[in-house]
């Protein structure tokens, strides 16, 4: 199983998202800096609440050196939902490299998964900017697609394996499984920015895979 690129219909707003291509160790940690930035101020008050001036501030940079990386805020916000969608290959890979079942993969990169939910500034700002789509339709991946076909793909090898129950579609349970983790972690953010999302998330997995398990 593999999670799919992310999908972006249009080009980008204003140039690529990703900035100029760097090569000095130093220059890659600064922009890593600002994305962090970027996304705590856009997780804590929203696109429109954040300004490129804001992110210089936080970072302790000047608003020049913040443009040589990021040119416009749309750049900046494509930069962190694309940092986003980077993370789940990375995650994925370290928990296939466990060498676990595919039920078992499925439930510990959820898990895992939750955990970044609860404590990666970049996910939480990237999740935030894609509820509220501050950008025009296409600029920034589409949500949930890659999640659903990474589920469907590791439910049919499950399924192949003798591991999924019989008579479970694959994809009726990946549209189930990313609606039920995406509605947990939801609830948990607004409830108490996400500080019982483990066991929250816990007990969802555990139901639901009471369901699927063969
Ligand atoms: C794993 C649930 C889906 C995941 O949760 C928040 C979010 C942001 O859009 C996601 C995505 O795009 O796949």
């Amino acid at each position: 199983a593999t999670f799919p690129a992310p999908e972006r219909r249009a080009s980008g707003g204003h140039g690529p998202g990703r900035g100029p291509e760097l090569h000095q160790e130093r220059a890659v940690q600064t922009r890593d800096q600002i994305l962090d930035a970027a996304a705590e101020l856009f997780d804590r008050h929203g696109y429109a609440g954040t300004s490129v001036k804001n992110v210089a501030d936080r970072v302790g940079m000047t608003k020049g050196a913040v443009y040589f990386h990021y040119p416009t805020k749309e750049a900046l916000t494509i930069a962190v939902v694309d940092a986003l969608y980077d993370r789940w290959p990375l995650l994925l890979e370290a928990v296939q490299a466990k060498g676990l079942g595919p039920m078992d993969t499925l439930s510990e990169l959820l898990d895992q998964t939750a955990a970044t939910f609860k404590d990666d500034v970049v996910v939480q700002g990237g999740v935030r900017l894609q509820m509220e789509q501050p950008l025009p339709e296409g600029v920034l991946p589409q949500p949930y697609v890659g999640w659903i076909s990474l589920i469907e793909q590791l439910l049919a090898e499950a399924e192949e394996a003798g591991e999924l129950r019989a008579g479970v579609s694959p994809s009726a349970a990946a549209h189930t499984l990313v609606s039920t983790f995406f509605g947990t972690q939801h609830i948990a953010a607004r409830l108490d920015r996400r500080q019982d999302l483990t066991q929250r998330w816990e007990e969802a997995r555990d139901l639901i895979f009471y369901a699927l398990r063969a």
